[in-house]
């Protein structure tokens, strides 16, 4: 074979399936992993799926780089962090002036603004490259979130919307803006993912312990809801991860599986983002903790020893259940856009939130009818809280009693909501135009002269507090 149009370094779950994909769309690809076997095992599966003559396999490294076409683009796919930098490192004095990186793990965007800046005087390009859809999204069509310099981006153009997934054909990968800002948006995506995650967990709490539902019950509303207004992927694959039946023992699969969330980084990255950038974002906040809590099961164990076990039945329908999961996801979607805009004008990228709502519209894992809704909302409008667009106050108005009514009753049925009430939580305290805050001011006058203002009067005024000192 003649030199590869493109190179990609990490044949894991999804560098394999991503190569694949490239190879498929008519791409030749040189491709090379830390270990052997995976390359073996990667040529192996491309000749069973008929694609082995477009792939070229390279165990060493310098004779990867010398198989791509000048100047080379290269995709690092491999696990996030040091692992990224230390094959920048190996990588740098393979490449040319004017090759190209394009690395498109989960990475904190700030590492990749680091690196960006790093090899832009070296004369390397670095897109920072968010891909969501998991192993069949990277196979078949991911939605790919691009950062960097746009003229590196218009070299990987083509290639990038050969693979992306279309959404009514139209292709869910775009530039986003300069450095890290793909990599920014693919986070956010993963702490809306991680609320959206959290919120149907907690309705299936309610449904298994509120209101006694075994498992295919549970699978069967599911299914029925992915017909409605909270179609998505999300919603989907539940109802399959519900009716799953464990052969070993005959149960249904999610009754064994341990109650213990894994997290790698960026739902956490999310929350951080959120904070530093003085937006709210509870619902991601409360997932990131609900995971949080489910990996100390042993505390968990003695804490209901201790308290006791809840039990008996809830009062509460499965049609409020839906609502109060459109309303939570309406408003978890707020907060993750929200962050998004600010950001994008700390950062000065200039990021177009009807843009990202549109790619995420197919491939990536949040994808659903309701971002469709989102795409045309943010078109339409300038608002960027969407709670302020008028198509989403009217769902809103609709579906929020049912929230109310949901966190309610899981209060006084002793069921955790974090997410749901959390989120119904912001959404109360964003539409009260006189909150709670004059007393937090005063307070922090009594203690340390912090100043308030008062309408009419003017800001940094004091209280005349009374002595505590006996
Ligand atoms: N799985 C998913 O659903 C998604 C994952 N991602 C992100 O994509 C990236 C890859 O994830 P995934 O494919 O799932 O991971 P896997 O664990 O399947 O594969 C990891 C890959 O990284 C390589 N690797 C790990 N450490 C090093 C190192 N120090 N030097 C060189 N190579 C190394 C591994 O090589 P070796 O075989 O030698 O160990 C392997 O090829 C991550 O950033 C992940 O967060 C993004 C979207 C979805
Ligand atoms: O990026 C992804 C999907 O979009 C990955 O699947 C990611 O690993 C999910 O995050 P976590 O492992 O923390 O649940």
């Amino acid at each position: 074979m003649s030199k590869a149009d493109i190179g990609l370094i990490g044949l894991g779950v999804m560098g394999a399936n991503l190569a694949l994909n490239i190879a498929e769309k008519g791409h030749t690809i040189a491709v090379n992993n830390r270990s052997t076997p995976k390359i073996d095992a990667f040529v192996e599966q491309a000749r069973a799926e008929g694609l082995a003559e477009r792939v070229l396999p390279e165990a060493d490294l310098a004779a990867f780089v010398q198989s791509v076409k000048k100047p080379r683009s290269i995709i690092i796919m491999v696990k996030a962090g040091k692992p990224v930098d230390d094959m920048i490192e190996q990588l740098l004095p393979l490449l040319d002036e004017g090759d190209a990186i394009l690395e498109c793990g989960n990475s904190l965007f700030s590492d990749t603004q680091r690196r960006f800046d790093y090899l832009k005087p070296k004369g390397i390009g670095y897109l920072g490259v968010g891909v969501s859809g998991g192993a069949e999204g990277a196979r078949h069509g991911p939605s790919i979130m691009v950062g960097g310099s746009k003229a590196q981006w218009h070299d990987a153009e083509a290639v990038l919307t050969s693979i992306a997934a279309k959404f009514k054909g139209e292709p869910c990968v775009a530039w986003l803006g300069e450095g890290g800002a793909g990599h920014f948006v693919k986070t956010i995506h993963n702490g809306i993912e991680y609320g959206d995650m959290q919120m149907i967990a907690e309705v299936y709490g309610v449904m298994r312990d509120g209101l006694g539902m075994d498992a295919a019950a549970c699978a069967g509303v599911f299914k029925r809801w992915n017909e409605g207004p909270l179609n998505s992927y999300l919603i989907e694959i539940t109802g399959h991860v519900l009716e799953a039946i464990d052969s070993e023992s005959d149960r249904p699969l999610v009754d064994i599986i341990l109650d213990r969330a894994g997290q790698k980084g960026t739902g956490v990255w999310s929350a951080i983002a959120a904070q530093e950038l003085g937006v709210p974002a509870t619902a991601i906040e409360g997932a990131v903790a609900a995971r949080s809590i489910s990996s100390r099961k042993q505390e968990r164990i003695a804490a209901e020893a201790l308290y006791g076990k809840r039990e008996g039945k809830v009062d509460i329908s499965i049609d409020d259940l839906e609502k109060a999961l459109l309303a939570g996801k309406i408003v978890s979607y707020t907060q993750g856009f929200s962050v998004i805009a600010r950001a994008s004008e700390e950062q000065g990228w200039g990021l177009e939130l009807a843009t990202i709502a549109k790619i995420w519209r197919a491939g990536c894992i949040i994808r659903s009818r309701f971002l469709d809704q989102m795409a045309s909302a943010f078109a339409g409008d300038a608002a960027t809280n969407l709670l302020m667009v008028p198509d989403f106050a009217e769902l809103m108005k609709e579906a929020s009693p049912a929230l109310r009514r949901v966190v309610a009753t899981g209060a006084l049925g002793e069921l955790p909501l974090i997410c749901l009430s959390s989120a119904l939580s912001y959404f109360d305290s964003y539409r009260q135009a006189r909150g709670t805050a004059n007393l937090i001011q005063g307070q922090r006058d009594f203690f340390g002269s912090h100043g308030f203002e008062i309408e009419g009067r003017g800001a940094d005024l004091h209280g005349d507090w009374p002595s505590l000192v006996e």
